[in-house]
Formats: structure tokens, sequence, C-alpha cells
């Protein structure tokens, strides 16, 4: 069984991830996840905190002479901004804490949830854990699970389809490899060019207007072999797991798979992808509707995921509240954040599909090394033709 944790603060030293049950002899480096690292920062519209941080893993266990050794893997992300916080986040200088208490929820976040629930007085105990400097962690993690897939031939890319009322135009005529190339090109990861630059100015707009955008990103995953997940129970269903691991992802509110809303507006025999078959091909689809997922089971077509990301909740055009402390109203005051992050949502959402693909892999084919699981991989393709 794959699993992994989490843990860390926004500002305090350092974000942890232990991944257990990784094959061993993985060929693994810090640059290859450093690489992914480094994407989540990018993104136009995201603030002053990313102008401090250069995410960077360190292996404190699991890994050795650049392979995974079947061992526990520890990897740490130091946060740069902790030099600034040490104070306000160490334990005991009381007075110096009751000074700096955050007793000001935003609308939107988990402050006030966050500090009813854990009877908190100070709701920097809570907005340290809720802040998606979390998720630098989750992509280290998930990029574990990506150089297994890509082992296996599995491939996940991911791009911004909308950002607040701006949409890419179709790009259902691209091939993967050019769909990727023209998401790395952007800025925002979006593949139409013309289109990026109107979400760029809507960008501006909004943090000209002190608001904040959301949008929607697509992730696809190809080369997957029919059989991952199962139709025999709920949570073994692959479209439910990779919809909770996505709404797992901060500020996400909505997932959808294959055609997803829009097929609910749509008769059947629009729907619901024709089957073919050729000696060579086996069973396939000329269409993908589905989203590569019938009856929770991968089918063997592409797995296409979209998520909806909300607004950033902390505004600076202030939003009404009340203070925990006084229950006086107030009108909050921001010193930095984000405008908008869905960019390095995307990337979260690229790592946290591959996590989850990674752990059907492993349920279905098993193996303690990756000769074995290739191996299995490989007896499994060739059964399948023979279907
Ligand atoms: C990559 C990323 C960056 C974010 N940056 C900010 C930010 O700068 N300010 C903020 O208020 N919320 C930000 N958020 C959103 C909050 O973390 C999120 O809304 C909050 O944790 C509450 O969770 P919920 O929206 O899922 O209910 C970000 C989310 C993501 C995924
Ligand atoms: C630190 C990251 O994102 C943060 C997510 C976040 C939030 O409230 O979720 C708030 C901001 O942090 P700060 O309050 O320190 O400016 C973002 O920068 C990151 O993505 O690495």
């Amino acid at each position: 069984m794959l699993r992994f944790l989490t843990a860390g603060e926004s500002h305090g030293p350092a974000l942890t991830a232990i991944v257990e049950g990784m094959v061993a002899g993985l060929p693994i480096s810090a640059s290859y996840i450093n690489e992914q690292l480094a994407r989540r920062q990018g993104g136009y519209g995201r603030g002053g905190r990313m102008k401090i941080e250069k995410d960077q893993v360190q292996f404190l266990s699991g890994v050795r002479g650049g392979s995974t050794t079947g061992s526990p893997i520890t990897m740490q992300i130091s946060n740069k901004d902790w030099i600034n916080w040490s104070e306000i986040m160490a334990a005991g200088s009381e007075a110096k804490l009751a000074e700096r208490t955050v007793s000001r929820p935003r609308p939107g976040h988990a402050d006030l949830a966050g500090a009813i629930k854990y009877n908190h007085q100070d709701i920097r105990n809570v907005l340290e854990r809720s802040s998606a400097r979390e998720t630098a962690a989750r992509v280290a993690v998930g990029t574990v699970a990506r150089r297994l897939l890509e082992e296996l031939g599995i491939t996940v890319l991911g791009f911004v389809q909308r950002i607040g009322s701006v949409e890419a135009a179709l790009v259902e005529n691209l091939q993967p490899k050019e769909l990727q190339a023209k998401a790395s090109q952007s800025q925002l990861l979006c593949p139409d060019s013309q289109v990026e630059a109107a979400m760029m100015q809507e960008i501006d707009r909004a943090k000209e207007q002190g608001d904040s955008l959301g949008g929607v990103f697509e992730i696809r995953a190809y080369g997957l072999p029919v059989g991952l997940g199962s139709h025999v129970h709920w949570d073994r269903k692959l479209d439910s797991r990779l919809a909770g691991a996505l709404m797992g992802i901060q500020a996400i509110k909505g997932v959808e798979i294959g055609l997803g809303f829009a097929a609910a507006a749509l008769p059947g025999s629009q729907v619901h992808d024709e089957i073919v078959y050729s000696p060579d091909q086996g069973f396939y689809r000329q269409t993908n509707g589905a989203g590569g997922i019938e009856g929770g089971i991968s089918n063997g077509e592409p797995v296409v995921v979209r998520a909806a990301m909300k607004p950033i909740p902390t505004l600076y055009k202030p939003l009404l509240s009340v203070d925990i402390k006084t229950k006086e109203p107030f009108a909050a005051s921001v010193e930095r954040s984000d405008v908008c992050a869905v960019p390095a949502a995307c990337v979260v959402g690229e790592a946290v599909v591959a996590w989850e693909l990674a752990v059907a892999m492993i349920e279905k084919f098993g193996g303690d090394s990756l000769e074995e699981i290739k191996d299995r991989v490989q007896n499994w393709q060739h059964r399948i033709r023979q279907v």
C-alpha cells in the first residue's frame, strides 16, 4: 500500500512529507522534484511570498545513490520566510505573542470555523496549517509518484482552461506533447497564447480593484492500462478517488470527469463512447466523453479531469467580518496575498492525480521493486490484448 503524510506550518521552519510503500529501485533526484516545485511557485498574479521562497527538496531518508530503497522516503522543504516569523512562531514568549494574536477572521478562509472547532483564541494556530503553503509538500509527494508513472509509460499533464471570466478555446485537437509544450511556454499554463493575454489583463484588473480571481484547470493522464479502480465498492472507484484528491486541494470547489456537468444536458447518444475493435489496438473508443473511466474503472482512454478553484479569500478590498475577541465588526487590511493562484493549483492538481494513479497502479500490480511492477504491467498489457 502506498501512503503519505505531510506536516509543517506556513511560516514554520520547514514542510515535511513521508511517502511509504514506494517500490525500491526507482531512480529519483532532488532536481527532478525541484523542477515541479518551481512550476508550482510560478504563475502571474502571485503575491510577495513567492519572491521570498525558492523551494528545494531535501531527502532525509529512503533514497540512496539516486534510487529509492523501499524504506519510507522523508522529504523536507525549508521555509525561507521563517526567519522573519521565528519570534511569532516560537512558543514561550507569551507577551510578544499576545501583541501579535490574530483575532480577525477572513471570510472564505478556514479562520473562523477552525478557531471555533479547535477552541483557539489566536487564529494563527489555524491559518498556519490551512494555508496552501502545504501544497509544496504535496507536489514533492506527487512528483515521486509521477516518476513511477513515467517508468510505467504513463504521462500526466495539466493546463489552465479558465481565469475568472476568460476561457481558453477548445484544445481537443492538440496532441499531448503539443499541449504540454504550449502550456509550459505560458506563465499561466494556458495553451492558448491569445487567451493568455486576456487572462493577464483580467488578473491586472482584479488586482487594481483589490479583488481576487479563481478559475478552472484540466489534468490528463495518458498511457493508463485498463482496469485501475473498481466498480464493486464506492471507495474503490477511480473517479471517486480522483475527485476526492482534487477536492482536497485548498480552494477547489468543483471537479468534473470527462464531459462532467455538460453530460447532464445532452442525450445519451451524444455522451457515451461507442466501442470499436482492431487486432492492433484491441478495444478502443473514438470519443472520450467518459474521461477514461467507466464504472469507476480506467477503460484505457486518457483520463480527463477538471477542477474549479474559487477566488482567493484574502482581499485587498476588505469584506465585512467580526473580531473574535471584541465581537466588533471590522473591514480587514491585508499585508500581502495572491490575487490568482490557478496555475499553481494546476501543478498541485497534476501532483495529486499522479499520486492517486500511482496508488491505483501499485494496488493492482503490486511488487516491491521497479523491475517487478514493470514485469507485471507488461504481462497485463499482453494479457488484455488476448481478450
Ligand atoms: C496555490 C494556492 C495558493 C493560495 N494562495 C492564497 C493566498 O495567497 N491567500 C489566501 O487567502 N488564500 C490562498 N489560497 C486559498 C486558501 O488556501 C483556501 O481558500 C483556504 O485554505 C480555505 O480552504 P477552502 O477554500 O478549500 O475552503 C491559495 C490556494 C492555493 C491552492
Ligand atoms: C506560501 C504559499 O502560498 C500561500 C498560501 C496562502 C493561503 O492562505 O493559502 C497565503 C499566502 O501566504 P502568506 O500569507 O505567507 O503570504 C500564500 O503565499 C505557497 O504557495 O508556497
